[in-house]
């Protein structure tokens, strides 16, 4: 079983307008929701890519409902904890050169006795060969640490852990070392303490190197629009993105999270995981939902996926 953890779900709230205006008025047009945070886009694009996931998380008052709603329309199996205060809601702006800002919420505070629900329901429901997906913000009363707590109890259930997070909360939960991470050029510098606009992307390799040297089975790197990364202790691939039409590009990274969680649920060989992955992120940004295109897709977009085997 694949289960994913949202820690804070969000409603993803997208708006188009013409030019975004810092301290002015913004009016905007073709609004639209979906049920968001990356747990949830994880859940959304296994249903997408033909498998199946329990998508489990805190949520909570109207805005937790409307979620669990369209999860349950779109047949996703779910057992959220309930929590006190309304779940979040992000806004995306599109702007005319299709720009995109993003203005994430914070996200309700959290009692000690759900965040112990959640924590206990996991642990009830992950059995040995399970794969985890650890992603996303966690409200800011949540310890930093906790993805590092989880990934240490999941992984004497031998369960696998895929973390795909930010900071702190990537800097402990990686002390555990989950099976996989998929950091972006972002996060990784700044863990490193790294120059985004300097850095260079063999510096950023040796790092993933250092990082599987150190216990993680398998680093994946996203870069946007320069492809993926993916390191092993046997290999080191690198990927080109695939040019497609961009729609949207968030929940790219959750799709490639997903493929990369499907696979090792299925046991597929690095390279499938590799065509996978840049497939299902590629069909994500050609999508309004932020999640993968329809399997179809994929795997038409897999026969396009180019992989530079650096090693072996
Ligand atoms: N502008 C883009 N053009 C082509 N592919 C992209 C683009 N943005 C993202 N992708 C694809 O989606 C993957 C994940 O995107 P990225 O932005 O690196 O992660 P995240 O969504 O986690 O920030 C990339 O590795 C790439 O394959
Ligand atoms: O584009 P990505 O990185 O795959 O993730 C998109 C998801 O992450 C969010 O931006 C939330 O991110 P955080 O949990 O880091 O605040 C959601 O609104 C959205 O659904």
């Amino acid at each position: 079983m694949i289960i994913t953890v949202t820690m804070n779900p969000a409603l993803d709230k997208f708006a188009k307008l013409k030019t975004f205006h810092y301290g002015g008025l913004n009016r905007l047009q073709e609004i639209r929701s979906h049920a968001g945070g990356k747990g949830i886009n994880v859940s959304r694009s296994i249903a997408r890519l033909g498998g199946r996931s329990l998508a489990i998380g805190l949520i909570g008052g109207s805005v937790g409902l409307e979620i669990i709603q369209e999860l349950d329309q779109l047949g996703i199996s779910n057992d959220m904890v309930r929590v006190q205060g309304n779940t979040r809601t992000n806004l995306k702006l599109i702007d005319q050169d299709h720009n995109l800002s993003e203005l994430n919420e914070d996200g309700p505070k959290i009692d000690e006795v759900a965040l112990l629900e959640l924590e206990m329901k996991l642990m009830r429901l992950a059995q040995a060969q399970d794969v985890v997906v650890l992603s996303g913000s966690v409200p800011s009363n949540v310890p930093v640490t906790i993805y590092q707590s989880l990934c240490e109890k999941l992984k004497e259930k031998q369960v696998s852990v895929v973390l795909d997070a930010d900071g702190d909360l990537f800097r402990y939960g990686i002390e555990a070392k989950p099976h996989v991470i998929k950091p972006n050029r972002e996060e990784l510098c700044r863990y490193l303490g790294a120059e985004e606009q300097t850095v260079k992307k063999e510096e950023l390799i040796e790092a993933c190197q250092r990082l599987v040297d150190d216990g993680i089975a398998l680093v994946i790197l996203s870069l946007g629009a320069q492809g993926a990364v993916f390191v092993s202790r046997d290999a080191l691939m690198e990927a080109d993105a695939l040019s497609v039409p961009i729609v949207s590009a968030v929940g790219a990274g959750d799709a490639m999270c997903a493929a990369a969680a499907l696979a090792l649920q299925r046991q597929y060989p690095m390279e499938e995981l590799v065509k996978l992955s840049m497939a299902a992120a590629a069909s994500a940004l050609m999508c309004e939902e932020s999640a993968c295109g329809d399997r179809e897709t994929v795997e038409a977009l897999k026969k396009q996926v180019q992989v530079h085997k650096k090693k072996p």
